[in-house]
């Protein structure tokens, strides 16, 4: 790059960002940042903070501190320039349940203004393999089924920054593996930077280029899997997981 040329903005900018709930801190300060095409993924224990921080990048909850940008865009000031380039997937947030699959894809579709909606529920339909259900009301599906129709809402638009929670926690295994081959392509795609929350590290050590570690709230590491495999000593990333847990150090950054 020549001396004059300016560094591309990231994707997503975290600064200073943290939570507290009755002066009772729960996540952070946190300071992070992500390239597009990249895919992180956001790990820790129960309670360690990997929703509360998605919902404040999303602008569900409302932070205490710090500062999101999304492609530049300051979140708390002008989130309609970025909201339509990123979407999210979380099982704590639920779809009207009288309403079919598709009534609820066309309600996000339109919220997005996508162009040409039912080709583009169509192709998620076949996609995400909705075809069977795609006309039955969402709240009689099964957990995996509502997953499923929960991921193909992150994708109706597109996103070039899509925010995942567990987003195959409640998929059998061969189910599983296609999502995540389906989220791979949306990223080449659309050089979608993605960040995952996730107890699964064999999904983690398959479709992340970097892993945040959390802890009580606040990032204790922060590398690439063989680079954390390599630090800890360890074959798997469940080893390092439970390392860091377990608040085994030698591994941990200086
Ligand atoms: N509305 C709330 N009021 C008070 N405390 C809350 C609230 N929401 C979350 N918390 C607390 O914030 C902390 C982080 O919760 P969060 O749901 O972000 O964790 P998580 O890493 O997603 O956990 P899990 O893996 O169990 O889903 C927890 O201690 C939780 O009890």
């Amino acid at each position: 790059m020549s001396q004059n040329a300016v560094a591309p903005k990231p994707t997503l900018a975290v600064a200073g960002l943290s939570k507290s709930y009755d002066k009772r801190r729960v996540v952070g300060p946190l300071d992070f940042s992500l390239e597009a095409g990249s895919v992180t993924g956001l790990l820790g224990g129960n309670g360690a903070g990997k929703t509360t921080t998605i919902g404040m990048v999303m602008g569900l909850i409302e932070p205490t501190q710090g500062s999101v940008h999304a492609f530049g865009c300051d979140m708390s000031r002008e989130r309609y320039g970025a909201l339509g380039r990123m979407n999210f997937e979380s099982p704590y947030v639920d779809m009207p349940h009288r309403l079919t699959v598709r009534q609820n894809l066309r309600v996000f579709g339109m919220l997005y203004d996508v162009e040409d909606l039912n080709a583009k529920i169509e192709q998620l339909a076949k996609d995400l393999a909705l075809g069977d259900f795609l006309d039955r009301q969402t709240g009689r599906l099964s957990a995996g089924q509502k997953t499923r129709v929960a991921i193909a809402k992150s994708l109706i638009n597109d996103p070039q920054l899509l925010l995942l929670d567990e987003p195959t926690a409640s998929l059998d295994p061969d189910t599983a593996d296609w999502v995540r081959a389906r989220l791979e392509a949306h990223r080449r795609t659309h050089n979608c930077a993605i960040l995952l929350a996730s107890h699964n590290m064999s999904e983690v050590e398959r479709l992340c280029d970097r892993v945040l570690m959390l802890k009580d709230g606040t990032l204790v590491d922060d590398d690439s899997p063989a680079s954390l495999l390599a630090r800890y000593g360890r074959d798997t990333l469940e080893e390092v997981f439970l390392d860091v847990a377990r608040g085994r150090v030698d591994g941990a950054p200086a």
